[in-house]
């Protein structure tokens, strides 16, 4: 992102000319600024000796200039702040923030008087309520109570509801929520003597100053600094766990009510966003205590298996999309009235905390990850983990209550500069993509934050799958990674300044995606045939998309006999590919029947075209056989359908009947559509069912769903051979590869 280099204070104190207007010449009067610097300085100390007395509270920059000329209007505003300089002289009032002194101490950043746990704080206690402001409005009170998290009472909500209105929240949306955390200062850094630029007041206030340097002629002896508010800030000595309660906890909870809930993090290489997110054995961050929390409310909910845990985890390399835990082909990025959709990405059923740590590890493995010059363990790619929670269950009244809920954890590649990072030709193509999405996703934000109607979200594949938690229906929450280092000012003033503008945008009003359905007394087991029916149905799609997948394969089977014309091979065509797929695969090519014997003598004998023919004409049959069996299944789906709709008119009409009231079987909330029940008691245990369709008739399906598009893949995770599969899509068109013109091309090249 383009970095913002505003200066903010400028003090000379050699420059002297009280005699001219301020407005004209920003050098006017340096040297009694500085003597009223001084002395500011100087109450500003006495006032942090004494931890007694309210911290300072800075008024927040709006814009461009750091003069404020409208300070001395402020009626209401009290009139001496001790980090607020105000220079007055015959023409206007100028107004000057003076960053706090930036020397490096561990303890500097650790707020006076502050525990352990972010809950705990003095003084910002109303800071930490009022970052549950926007959540507060958009969750509803029916969180109330059931984690902790969140206002005590209803009087409590009132007043967060009412500070909101005057922050200017009211409306259906909710503002995304952007925090920002130091990281310590690196063991590197400290050898090469850098100081730290960065100071957080309060847990909410970031003071960023950059140093003049001996050899900076241009503004030597000037200081430059800047100060943020954001919803909350964390020192460097701020705990994972006090991270995760502050920032993310309250998404895991939205999400088992049926919601939709982001958390990404953004900043600088090396800025701390891994660690953030991923953390380490010892120090795990959000996505694995957020998983472990998730598991624990559901367990702590329904021992029953109402609730199903779907998980996916992609990459986005390069501008190429690709599946963390199922390495194959970059996945192709479609969007439909649904949403984005991810075509071919797996998604893993999960039963329990470990296996999804299995998987994580798993995927995190097959991410791309580089040594800079910046970072030694940089990631290279935008990696996005979604964890879907479906609930279906019957409700105390004998209703089907059906409830989908999503969580999607980002962790951004850093945003460099070519020279901080590296300039071999692969990092700065890497850097150049990285840089290219990240500047992709600041022209959304600023659209966003204009309320411009037209948001460039096409304009990369990040910024496509980011649409949902940007402008979508999610509750969303930004984390900002910043490092303390002076040698990382631009880095940290450019992270800052798009924290900031994120503030402002809002997203959708997000609502619960749940749907409940009454079912009366005497329409029980009509309402238990008809999920039966449903999951009879979603089953035959199962079946129709893996014939689908098979003639895929039979195709590019075919194709490659082209250059290895071995008839004998037809017979094994139908088998599935290996299931050798091992973490590191994803460099090599994939293992499969393309990388078999090409060009033998015997083939180079029989001549290229009338293989070529045969094998056309196996394939031509072998698709009418598929055509025939698609149409066959689509035939008993269609039927199952009707069947389906003819059950549920019938359940209607005896509801009407019955007496027990039309109303009986209306909906009463029809936000997703009908999800049938799709396991039995003790489906727990059974790994049966690892792959399932992600909701296929949720109201709004989001990037991870699966689709039919790619190849199958057959593949050996953790012991467990396992197959992505497709359940809703139309049969994909052939690939590029089949098109008659490239097999024309083949052939020549055989003749030749
Ligand atoms: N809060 C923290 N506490 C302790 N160490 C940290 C913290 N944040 C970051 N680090 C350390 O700083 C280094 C860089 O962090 P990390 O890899 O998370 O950066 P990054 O922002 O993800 O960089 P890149 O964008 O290049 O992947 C790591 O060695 C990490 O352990």
């Amino acid at each position: 992102m383009p970095v913002s280099t505003r200066s903010q204070i400028k003090t000379d104190p050699d420059q002297t000319d009280p005699n001219q207007n301020p407005l004209r010449n920003p050098h006017h009067g340096l040297k009694e600024k500085m003597k009223a610097l001084t002395l500011l300085y100087e109450q500003q100390k006495q006032s942090l000796k004494n931890p007694l007395e309210p911290p300072p509270q800075p008024p927040r920059f709006s814009s461009h200039p750091s003069v404020e000329l409208s300070a001395g209007k402020r009626g209401g505003e009290k009139k001496e702040q001790t980090n607020v300089m105000k220079e007055k002289n015959s023409a206007v009032t100028r107004t000057y923030v003076l960053p706090q002194p930036p020397t490096y101490n561990a303890k500097e950043n650790v707020e006076a008087g502050g525990g352990d746990r972010i809950v705990g704080f003095s003084c910002p206690r109303k800071a930490v309520v009022s970052t549950t402001v926007a959540r507060k409005l958009s969750l509803g009170a029916q969180l109330e109570g059931r984690g902790g998290i969140g206002p005590k009472n209803l009087q409590e909500m009132d007043r967060v509801c009412l500070e909101s209105k005057q922050n200017g929240e009211s409306g259906g949306g909710s503002r995304i929520l952007v925090f920002v955390r130091l990281r310590p200062m690196g063991k590197k850094e400290r050898e090469i003597g850098a100081r730290c630029c960065v100071r957080i007041v309060n847990r909410r206030d970031v003071y960023l100053t950059e140093f003049a340097t001996e050899n900076d002629y241009l503004r030597l002896k000037r200081l430059r600094g800047r100060h943020f508010t954001f919803d909350a800030s964390f020192p460097e000595s701020t705990t994972q766990l006090e991270v995760y309660s502050t920032t993310t906890a309250e998404l895991v909870e939205a999400v088992l009510e049926g919601r939709n809930g982001s958390v990404f993090c953004y900043g600088a290489t090396g800025a701390g966003k891994t660690y953030t997110m991923l953390g380490t054995v010892e120090n795990p961050g959000v996505m694995v205590l957020a998983i472990k929390d998730l598991f624990n409310k559901i367990r702590q909910r329904s021992c029953d298996g109402n609730h199903v845990v779907h998980l996916s985890y992609l990459e986005v390399y390069n501008e190429t999309v690709r599946d963390l835990l199922s390495p194959g082909r970059p996945l192709v990025l479609r969007e439909d009235k649904q949403g984005i959709v991810a075509a071919g990405l797996t998604q893993y059923r999960a039963y329990s905390t470990d296996e999804v740590m299995a998987l994580l590890q798993q995927g995190n493995q097959n991410r791309t990850t580089e040594p800079t010059r910046a970072n030694e363990t940089s990631s290279r790619s935008h990696a996005i983990l979604q964890v879907m929670v479906e609930y279906h269950a019957k409700d105390a009244s004998n209703n089907i209550v059906n409830r989908v809920g999503k969580l999607s954890l980002i962790d951004l590649a850093g945003s460099e500069r070519a020279l901080a990072t590296d300039q071999r030709t692969l990092r700065s193509l890497e850097g150049a993509n990285i840089n290219k999405s990240l500047l992709a996703l600041s022209s959304c934000i600023n659209a966003l934050v204009e309320g411009k109607k037209h948001i460039p979200f096409r304009n990369s594949k990040l910024t496509q799958l980011l649409k949902d938690s940007l402008g979508g229906a999610c509750n969303t929450v930004m984390i900002a990674n910043i490092s303390p280092s002076n040698h990382s000012f631009g880095e940290t003033q450019n992270t800052l300044h798009w924290a900031d503008r994120a503030k402002e945008i809002r997203t959708k009003a997000c609502e619960a995606n749940e749907e409940i359905m009454q079912v009366p007394e005497s329409g029980t087991d009509q309402a238990k045939l008809l999920l039966e029916l449903q999951k009879e149905n979603r089953d035959l799609r199962v079946q129709l998309a893996r014939q689908q997948q098979k003639l895929l394969t039979v195709q590019a089977q075919s194709l490659a006999a082209n250059s290895s014309p071995t008839p004998s091979s037809i017979s094994s065509l139908l088998s599935p590919p290996p299931s050798s797929a091992q973490p590191n695969e994803k460099r090599k090519p994939r293992s499969t029947f393309m990388g078999g014997n090409c060009f033998t003598p015997e083939s180079k004998k029989r001549g290229a075209e009338e293989t070529v023919k045969e094998l056309r004409n196996t394939v031509k049959a072998l698709q009418m056989e598929i055509e025939r069996m698609r149409k066959d299944h689509s035939l008993q789906i269609k039927q199952k359908d009707d069947f389906i709709r003819d059950i549920s008119r019938k359940g209607a009409k005896s509801a009407g009947v019955g007496g027990s009231g039309a109303e009986g079987l209306k909906r009463v909330v029809t936000r997703a559509s009908l999800r049938p029940k799709e396991k039995k008691e003790g489906e727990l245990k059974s790994p049966n069912h690892r792959f399932l369709s992600p909701a296929p008739t949720a109201k709004k399906r989001s990037f991870w769903d699966i689709t039919t598009a790619n190849s199958p893949s057959l593949l050996t995770l953790n012991g467990r051979k396992t197959r992505s599969h497709v359940i809703n899509d139309p049969p994909a068109a052939p690939s590029m590869l089949l098109q008659p013109g490239f097999a024309r091309q083949k052939t020549e090249t055989l003749k030749h």
